[in-house]
């Protein structure tokens, strides 16, 4: 029997599991430091408050979000793009912090990128019934560092599909702690999230948190 000093509700689950060639789940890689990144996630939205941004074609986006690190992901009637500052209050992203740091170079290093060095946390927030579209991640100049994706709060569907949107897609049951990393010849693969279910997580209530770091310049 092993002992998790760290369990939860969720699925204890660890080691890593293979979506396609640079394109890995780390199983429970995040969960140990879940408390630790939540109360992160509450210093970053105090200041930099969550909201739902416009897609360029005028629609509110599904997941509330918000940014921490020298550049943050913003969408609006103009486009998708990176800025130094929160348009809502011209202020610099907050600081992106050193536990953020280490856990998305552990877990890009761990799936075979090592060296990652983000200067971009996007922190998406999925209530009961919002979801993400399938979508590449592509506003980044320098495609040879990886994604990384950490996964908090209630369970989500992630689809993985391939380099063209029509594509089939891999359905993946992501969990509390889950981090998926893809990069290489995956970098630019479309994904997305089903509409997150229903329910109540012990830690984080009824919500799912992403955190998706990126090496934006
Ligand atoms: O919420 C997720 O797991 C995915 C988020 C994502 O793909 C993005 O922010 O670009
Ligand atoms: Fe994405």
């Amino acid at each position: 029997m092993t002992l998790d000093l760290f369990e939860t509700d969720d699925a204890s689950s660890t080691g890593r599991e293979a979506l396609a060639p640079g394109a890995v789940v780390l199983r429970g890689f995040a969960r140990a430091s879940a408390v630790l990144l939540l109360a992160e996630i509450e210093r970053i939205a105090a200041r930099a408050p969550f909201r739902h941004m416009l897609t360029p074609g005028g629609q509110q986006m599904s997941a509330a979000m918000t940014n921490c690190g020298p550049l943050g992901w913003v969408s609006d009637r103009r486009g998708y793009r990176y800025e130094p500052a929160d348009p809502q209050n011209g202020h610099p992203w907050p600081s992106m912090p050193e536990s953020f740091r280490r856990l998305a170079h552990d877990a890009a290093a761990a799936a075979g990128f090592p060296g990652f060095a983000p200067d971009a946390c996007l922190i998406n927030r999925y209530e009961p019934g919002t979801r993400m579209s399938l979508h590449q991640d592509r506003d980044e100049p320098d495609l040879t560092a990886p994604i990384v994706s950490v996964s908090l709060g209630l369970p989500a569907t992630f689809l993985f599909g391939g380099l063209n949107r029509g594509d089939a897609s891999d359905r993946i049951a992501l969990v509390h702690g889950d981090v998926v990393v893809w990069g290489g010849p995956s970098r630019l693969r479309f994904h997305g999230i089903l509409p997150v279910q229903e329910g109540t997580h012990s830690l984080l209530g009824r919500q799912r948190i992403n955190l998706t770091f990126r090496k934006a310049t």
